[in-house]
């Protein structure tokens, strides 16, 4: 252990949501197992994606939408490092700050969850015309693609607002993260696993990510301690990915990773908004390669019609 950081605070930062607490803590408890001389505080704030909640998370659109106000923190210095689902981190991060960690990966799929009069069906058991709650253009396109009759609608809050909604009949069923329904003992309500035929899951979900100030060399030592290497792997490929493809706004973009011996193999799925048109595409290659093979499926996604998914969104979000 490297002296510096011995007999030290160290201040962890957090969102209040239940499921970011949940997971700060859980960081929280198994850094201080393995570093008992340190004192690990833990200190929480609103982002302006808990504030905003009457606007679609897609028209909002802006990036750091739940990071914002801890990385500016962070770089300010009172806090140290911030815990967030690695999928609400976006893929380029401010001057200053870098992705120090990523850990192991609760099942990273889409649930189904129903409303009561549902109960035991699965998606393709659900009746024309059911009224689907999701805020996520993947969902929605991807599911939109398999099940054309079914109605979107938008839905926000944090995962308690949100199946409330469900249960008060405001929706038949409602699609959320297996991670964030098992991380609050909430795994009871997952009626169905949706399948990855149907939609691929979103970049980074399941995991953590842990943000620290650039070559913070002994904060990098500590929460280092946490990373699991083949769910960084499998991230780095599937940011890699992301962060080719995005432009100023929220796109459809879904990915699949597999890593089997030294190999990686990346799936990643461009969707129209109308469901109409998907443009999926895979890559495998040597595992310390991931960042260029998200960059090259990225690529070749884009010249196989993705580029022209992608302009068609950002115009008509303008
Ligand atoms: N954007 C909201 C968000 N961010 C992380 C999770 C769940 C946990 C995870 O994916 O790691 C959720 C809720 C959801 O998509 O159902």
């Amino acid at each position: 252990m490297s002296p510096n950081v011995a007999t030290r605070t160290i201040r962890i930062g957090s969102r209040k949501s239940q499921l970011a607490l949940v997971q700060t803590h859980w960081v929280q408890g198994e850094l201080q197992k393995r570093f008992p001389e340190i004192n690990f505080e833990v200190k929480t704030m609103e982002s302006k994606g808990d504030k905003i909640l009457d606007v679609s998370l897609s028209k909002i659109g802006d990036k750091g939408l739940f990071t914002q106000e801890l990385e500016d923190d962070m770089l300010a210095g009172s806090i140290d490092f911030a815990v967030h689902s690695l999928k609400d981190l976006p893929t380029r991060l401010p001057e200053g700050l870098m992705l120090g960690c990523v850990t192991e990966r609760e099942d990273p799929a889409d649930a189904l969850v129903v409303h009561e009069k549902h109960a035991g069906k699965t998606l393709d058991q659900l009746p024309e015309g059911a009224i689907i709650g999701t805020s996520s253009l993947r969902r929605l396109a991807q599911l939109r693609h398999h099940f054309p009759s079914f109605q979107f609608k938008d839905i926000r809050g944090n995962l308690n607002t949100r199946l409330r909604k469900l249960d008060e009949g405001q929706y038949d069923a409602i699609i959320l993260a297996v991670a964030g329904l098992k991380r609050l003992e909430m795994g009871d309500r997952i009626q169905q696993v949706v399948p990855a035929e149907i939609s691929l899951h979103a970049v980074g979900q399941g995991a953590l990510g842990i943000e620290c100030r650039s070559g913070d060399e002994d904060i990098l030592a500590v929460i280092k301690t946490l990373e699991h290497v083949p769910t960084a792997q499998r991230c780095y490929a599937e940011r890699a990915f992301l962060r080719e493809l995005e432009g100023g706004c929220q796109v459809p973009i879904g990915v699949n990773t597999v890593i089997e011996g030294d190999s990686l193999k990346l799936t990643g799925i461009v969707a129209s908004l109308d469901g109409q048109t998907l443009v999926k595409d895979e890559i495998s290659g040597p595992v310390d390669t991931a960042d260029a093979m998200g960059t090259t499926l990225a690529k070749r996604a884009k010249d196989a019609g993705a580029q022209t998914i992608l302009d068609e969104i950002s115009a008509e979000s303008r």
